[in-house]
């Protein structure tokens, strides 16, 4: 094994697990790994921890650029927050919701439902049960196993939807909560089994659909906080920020040498706790099996604009509305309130997704801020045409991401690949939320996979020193 670069520090500093990112997965298994004994070090590549958490004060308001929304089922991160004695509020849901139709007319409704027509109401409940029955049956943990897999992963979800309704209108508002709302690529880019994975780790598709169940609660001081908590609790010293890795030298019998911008680190086992988008960025040496090199090309990052308007009030609770807004063919598909916490201004946020941000960044900056705080105003009022402070989050540009909010199989990839995107590959072991099952592409799923690959580890390493056996998360 070749032991010297270019990079890193020509003294090797030595653990018995690296950790490559300092993600809510890379966290969570450093801190699964100290708590079992394990010497630990994590390199991140950015100046911070928390990768696609990302919470920041911009213009003086208190942004959350990246993940944010907890919901009920997420049971890993609600556990997470209540051990780590973290706080969580309400997203703020009183009054009517905006409904924008096909034809653009603006429509006010209370209740679960869109106010479209009675046939279109009555295909989306069908259609509804379909993929809820579906998301039951095929489940998180394996889809790629279900006797349907390779029929339901070989067509395009646009095509799964035409095959169940003629109504344009039910297609489009199903579409919005798992294409633009949840995968952001168009729905002729995934499959229909992917569709159902997004809806079974969620617990069900109606639970996505319900925006008072899938954006329930946000983190009290923002939910990159939470990355921070835990970087802070970890022994001094294991986070190096600012050190990305480059190459990875490893031996299929175990032990591996990781050479970073900054540091040399001589482990027994690697966790990789970067989105799979960004495996190869990485050289290793030797090359990784056929298999991986294959599969990785199969896993791409949807793309979406997180716009965050914030107001001197939340102006649309004076007339009634909740600022939640679905329009399925607007440039915004979705607005929610989403002031912060004990905060007198009101913010809004609202989402682009794939081909339509592709469409808003082509334009001009001043271009795009006027469509897109023109699409606000149709929802809510002109009032919403001035924000006192506009940011667009844009982690399409960020090279330690590339894309949001994560990254999933293409075509048919599911079924071919799946069973081995969380398989070690000697010592190394993969942990992204972009692999989960519960919680897939969320913290929640980041968590869950930063857990089992320390405690894979933690097994592992005791099949050498049976006194590691324990792992406790105190
Ligand atoms: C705009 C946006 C909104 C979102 N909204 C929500 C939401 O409301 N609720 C929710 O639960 N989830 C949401 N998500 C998703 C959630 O943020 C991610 O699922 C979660 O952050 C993934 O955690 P992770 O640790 O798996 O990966 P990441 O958070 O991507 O962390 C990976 C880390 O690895 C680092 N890294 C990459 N390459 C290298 C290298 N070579 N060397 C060293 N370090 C490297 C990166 O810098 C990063 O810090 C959102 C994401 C985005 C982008």
């Amino acid at each position: 094994m070749q032991t010297t670069r270019s990079v890193g520090s020509a003294e090797a500093l030595e653990a018995d697990v690296v950790v490559v990112g300092a993600g809510p997965a890379g966290l969570m298994a450093a801190r699964t790994l100290q708590a079992a004994g394990q010497s630990v070090i994590v390199l991140e590549a950015r100046d911070r921890v928390g990768g696609r958490t990302w919470s920041k004060e911009i213009d003086g308001a208190f942004l959350e650029i990246g993940g944010q929304w907890v919901s009920p089922d997420q049971t890993e991160l609600l556990g997470l927050l209540e051990e780590l004695g973290m706080g969580t509020f309400s997203r703020y849901r009183e009054g009517a919701n905006i409904y924008l139709d096909r034809e653009g007319e603006r429509h006010e409704y209370t209740g679960d439902m869109f106010p479209a027509h009675e046939r279109t109401v009555a295909e989306m409940e069908r259609i509804i049960g379909i993929l809820d029955e579906l998301a039951a049956s095929i489940g998180p943990a394996e889809p790629w196993a279900h006797p349907k897999a390779r029929e339901l992963d070989t067509v395009t979800f646009n095509e799964w939807l035409r095959e169940q309704t003629e109504d344009a209108a039910a297609r489009e508002n199903i579409a919005i909560f798992l294409a633009g709302g949840m995968l952001t690529k168009p729905d002729h880019a995934f499959s229909a089994l992917q569709a159902v994975l997004m809806a079974a780790s969620a617990g069900s598709f109606s639970n996505l659909v319900d925006e008072d169940f899938i954006l329930d609660r946000r983190v009290i001081g923002g939910m990159q906080s939470v990355s921070e908590t835990i970087a802070s609790r970890l022994h001094e010293g294991s986070v190096h920020l600012e050190t990305p890795v480059r190459t990875i030298s490893w031996n299929d019998d175990g032990g591996a040498t990781v050479f970073s911008d900054r540091v040399t680190v001589r482990a027994q086992q690697v966790i990789l706790a970067v989105p799979p988008n960004l495996y190869s960025r990485i050289s290793f040496e030797p090359a990784l099996p056929r298999l991986q090199h294959q599969m990785h090309q199969h896993q791409s990052m949807g793309l979406v604009i997180k716009v965050h308007a914030v107001y001197a009030t939340p102006f649309w609770r004076d007339k009634g509305l909740s600022g939640t807004g679905f329009g399925p063919n607007e440039i915004c598909q979705e607005v929610y309130d989403n002031t912060n916490h004990e905060d007198t201004r009101g913010t809004l946020v609202a989402f682009i997704s794939d081909e339509k941000a592709d469409e808003m960044f082509a334009l001009p900056e001043q271009d795009r801020r006027e469509a897109i705080v023109r699409s606000l105003a149709a929802y809510l009022g002109e009032e919403a045409l001035t924000p006192e402070v506009y940011y667009e989050s844009d982690f399409g540009s960020e090279e330690w991401t590339r894309g949001a909010y994560a990254a999933s199989f293409d075509l048919g990839g599911l079924s071919r690949y799946g069973a081995h995107q969380r398989r070690a590959v000697g010592p190394l072991h993969w942990a992204c939320s972009d692999l989960a099952a519960e919680g897939y592409q969320h913290v929640d799923g980041a968590l869950r996979q930063g857990r089992r690959a320390a405690q894979d580890i933690v097994h592992r390493l005791a099949e050498h020193t049976p006194d590691h056996m324990e792992v406790n998360h105190g």
